[in-house]
């Protein structure tokens, strides 16, 4: 037997795997970063340039990617951090306006591929971005040069304060690059990408850039035909502009961001971290196709019908890890071997056994499934029967100890990581194991020791940062000269427990260290073989993944109808929901609010709600947006009944406070909305406009809401326009296809017959409001002072006098 000297060189010679390490980013050394953070402002963008040197983390937020988040609730947040660049070039000369984008998520291998027109407003361009929530975003260095921002540079920085800016030099978003990465990385099952990217000039030449630099950030490069290259052109998903995500709260809540009091908090129930960024992209970007959201459809119905089948499923999909974070970590060749490169494979290969040993699992609580017509789900049965999973494990198998698994908490999964190699597969990392395990043995032996020595309970513990040390549960009184020996060094203390270590335990910790090095090293040297085995099957694990955040998705819409009592929807040509209501403010208030009514269709698609303050209106409008939305990502919609038009794009125009941080006054900002509406609107549109001219006079005001209600006229979309002006309610008799809905307050005096309380029913009805001056009413109630509520009375009923005056003169 060769002694321990011998077997580390041996395994120093060991041969890596990574072979010839050049790849498409070859020679990234003549790249020049420049990165910045938008809050330095633009001057600053353009300063500060980083040399390059291999694996050096470019800007303040890079975060590294290593080991997976798994959620120990079993709901996924929202607010995963960040992991996603983005690289986005404009045409330029004639081609201004022409915008091409590339992304890919560090945690996903994945890129997406985009290029659209957009005109001045950009609208499009920070709509897409708000949808990746960018961690950093590259654009060229022509974009700001010598302080000359271009708008969409300057808006981009405007918009995304928070996120890393890195300019790149312009010839690095090169066309012909982009396409040769993209046939270099592409896997072969999404080849057919190349017919729809060929021509697309400005999307490749972001992918160049973009390939390039996060290789060179993450010091490693992509194995060749591992990436899922996808174009998304914005024709296949309904348009709603960042404002309106925002008015409507889809995903972030105005008043606290971290708040579930969104609609993707409301159907949130989604078990894997894939699953749930699947749930808040779809909300963000909902289908148009009505077939696809059909058999979404069909498939939550066969889950709400099939109570054994959810539950069976939904325990399966809830045991899967990020599986997309698995693969954009298996397809990475890392430019060094590094101890922590070693240990992160080995964690990987255990990932993916654990992933690949839930597919039977899968299958079985699907195989009631294998005669229903449900054409996703059969699908998706199919696609599980893929040979390649089988193929895979029984590589993994050859290789791998049968009972090594993913566990949580560090020290199980060290072991796991430890053992994972069969034995007799190296003699000397058998002999590097046993070596481990007599100096974790020692450890426990010699803290059994001191325990009796001081006659103190002393116990074993474990932490990735300190590794093995001794802890004990003790009041200080108890402690036999109120303090520990002073042998022990390190000593912390929360509550009763004292944790510390010994000087020998330091150097056995040390010892202990050494050994694991020699393991990993040795185990990573038989998992990079095994890996390249089974490299050539992996691409199986992109349709797994997309069955799995599918799934879990569509079990969180069985699980929100198990909530609360929504309905299908159908697919018509007319809006009509029959006692629909508000899904974020019944999770609010924890009872259903007041339900209602909307009937929109060509013949009537415009209807002008009217109502005094805080009877309902805003709820009503935002209410009737949310369920459209949740129709078309394929979920039942909180209503008795409902009907949706497929809309091609959600605009709202609604009310908020002024933006101080663009400083732009309420006016300005309601100006910005309605332009991008009526620029943008067709005929396939609902639109939702609330109170719109409030930040001028009446007489204007009322001026702006009349010409943007006659120029909507004029089209086909659906719109809800709610106003406190009640002249526009005469509209109805130049306008067949306008309706007038409002909604009252009663007034109810009190017994004394003094003091008037208002009370809101939120029930709509038709016709025009009757109420006068009901927002003194509302001041009323409010705690406005009388003296000031008297005054403003007469201040009113005196202009109202001169109105009529003036107008009887005319
Ligand atoms: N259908 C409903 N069921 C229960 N509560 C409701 C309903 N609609 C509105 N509310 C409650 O009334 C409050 C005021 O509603 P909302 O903001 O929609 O009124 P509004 O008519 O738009 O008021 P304003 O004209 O002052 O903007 C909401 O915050 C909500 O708590």
């Amino acid at each position: 037997m060769r002694g321990r000297a011998e077997f580390r060189a041996a395994f120093r010679k060991g041969e890596s795997y990574l072979g010839d390490k050049s790849s498409c980013a070859e020679n990234a050394s003549a790249v020049n970063f420049t990165s910045c953070s938008s809050t330095q402002g633009l001057n600053n963008a353009c300063v500060g340039k980083i040399p390059f040197s291999a694996g050096r983390s470019i800007g303040r937020s890079h975060t590294p990617v290593r080991g997976y988040s798994v959620t120990s609730s079993s709901t996924v947040s929202a607010h995963t951090a960040a992991s996603v660049i983005v690289a986005v070039v404009e045409g330029r000369g004639l081609a201004r306006g022409e915008v091409g984008m590339a992304s890919i998520d560090l945690k996903t291998p994945e890129v997406i591929l985009s290029q659209f027109a957009d005109n001045t407003t950009y609208a499009k361009v920070i709509t897409k971005l708000e949808i990746l929530t960018p961690l950093e975003i590259i654009m060229p260095n022509t974009s700001c040069e010598a302080g000359n921002a271009t708008k969409l540079f300057a808006l981009i920085t405007e918009h995304f304060k928070n996120v890393t800016f890195t300019t790149v030099q312009r010839k690095y978003f090169n066309e012909t690059k982009g396409l040769e990465y993209i046939e270099q990385l592409c896997a072969s099952e999404f080849s057919t990408v190349f017919m729809e990217i060929q021509s697309k000039y400005y999307c490749l030449a972001a992918a160049a850039a973009l390939i390039k630099y996060v290789e060179f950030i993450q010091n490693s490069i992509y194995a060749p035909k591992s990436l899922k290259v996808h174009f998304q052109g914005s024709e296949k998903t309904a348009m709603i502009d960042s404002s309106s995500a925002q008015n409507l709260e889809l995903v972030t809540n105005n008043r606290d961001s971290r708040s579930g009091h969104t609609l993707f908090g409301v159907l949130n129930y989604t078990k894997t971290p894939g699953g749930s960024r699947r749930l808040r992209s779809n909300i963000l970007e909902p289908l148009v196709d009505a077939e696809t959201i059909k058999t979404r459809l069909d498939c939550v119905q066969e889950f709400l019908q099939d109570e054994e089948l959810f539950f069976g499923l939904q325990a399966v999909i809830s045991k899967f890890l990020d599986t997309e974070q698995l693969l954009s970590i298996l397809v990475h060749i890392p430019k060094q071997d590094t101890v922590k490169n070693a240990e992160s494979k080995i964690t990987n290969i255990i990932y993916l056994k654990h992933t690949l040993e839930l597919v039977e699992p899968l299958k079985v609580s699907y195989a009631a499934l294998r005669s229903c017509n449900t054409t996703l789900l059969k699908a998706y049965y199919n696609a599980l029967e893929d040979r390649r999973f089988g193929i895979i494990l029984e590589k993994i198998t050859t290789v791998i100890n049968d009972d090594t698994k993913y566990t949580k908490g560090c020290l199980s999964m060290r072991t796991q990581k430890c053992y994972a190699v069969k034995p007799n597969i190296n003699e000397f990392l058998d002999i590097a194991r046993r070596t481990y395990t007599e100096i974790v043995d020692d450890i426990a032996g010699m803290i059994a020791q001191l325990a009796e020595k001081y006659s103190l309970p002393l116990r074993t513990s474990f932490s990735s940062a300190r590794g093995f040390f001794i802890q004990m549960n003790a009041d200080c009184s108890t402690l036999p000269s109120g303090q520990l020996p002073s042998e022990f060094t390190k000593v912390t203390k929360t509550r009763n427990t004292y944790s510390f270590t010994s000087a020998d335990l330091i150097k056995m910790n040390e010892r202990c260290q050494e050994s694991l090095r020699e393991i990993y090293h040795m185990t990573y040297l038989i998992v990079c073989k095994l890996l390249n085995e089974i490299f050539e099957h992996i691409h199986c694990l992109y349709k797994l993944s997309d069955i799995v955040s599918m799934l879990d998705m569509l079990l969180s819409f069985a699980h929100a109808c198990t909530i609360s009592d929504y309905v299908r929807p159908e697919f018509t040509d007319t809006l009509a929901i029959k006692q629909g209501w508000h899904p974020i403010l019944e999770k609010i208030a924890m009872e259903k609010p007041v339900s209602n009514n909307v009937y929109l269709t060509e013949g009537s698609n415009f209807l002008i709600i009217t109502g005094p303050n805080m009877s309902g209106k805003s709820t009503y409008l935002k209410q009737i947006a949310l369920s459209q939305i949740m129709a078309q990502i394929g979920s039942y919609v909180p209503a008795e009944y409902c009907s949706f038009r497929i809309a091609e794009q959600i605009f709202t125009r609604i009310g908020m406070d002024d933006d101080i941080e663009t400083n732009a006054s309420t006016f300005m900002k309601e100006m910005k909305e309605i332009t991008y509406i009526i620029q943008n609107a067709n005929d396939k549109s609902l639109i939702i406009i609330d109170e719109l001219g409030r930040g001028t006079s009446a007489e204007e005001g009322i001026g702006i809401c009349y010409a943007t209600c006659e120029y909507l006229l004029n089209l086909k979309a659906f719109t809800l326009f709610a106003t406190h002006f009640l002249e526009l309610c005469h509209m109805d008799a130049l306008y067949p296809n306008l309706e007038n809905y409002h909604f009252e307050v009663q007034h109810v005096r009190s017994s004394a017959g003094k003091k008037e309380k208002i009370t809101y029913p939120y029930t709509l009805s038709k016709g025009y409001t009757e109420e006068k001056n009901y927002g003194l009413k509302a001041a009323e109630v409010s705690s406005l002072p009388p003296s000031i509520i008297l005054d403003a009375k007469t201040i009113s009923n005196h202009i109202a006098k001169q109105i009529l005056v003036r107008s009887s003169n005319l």
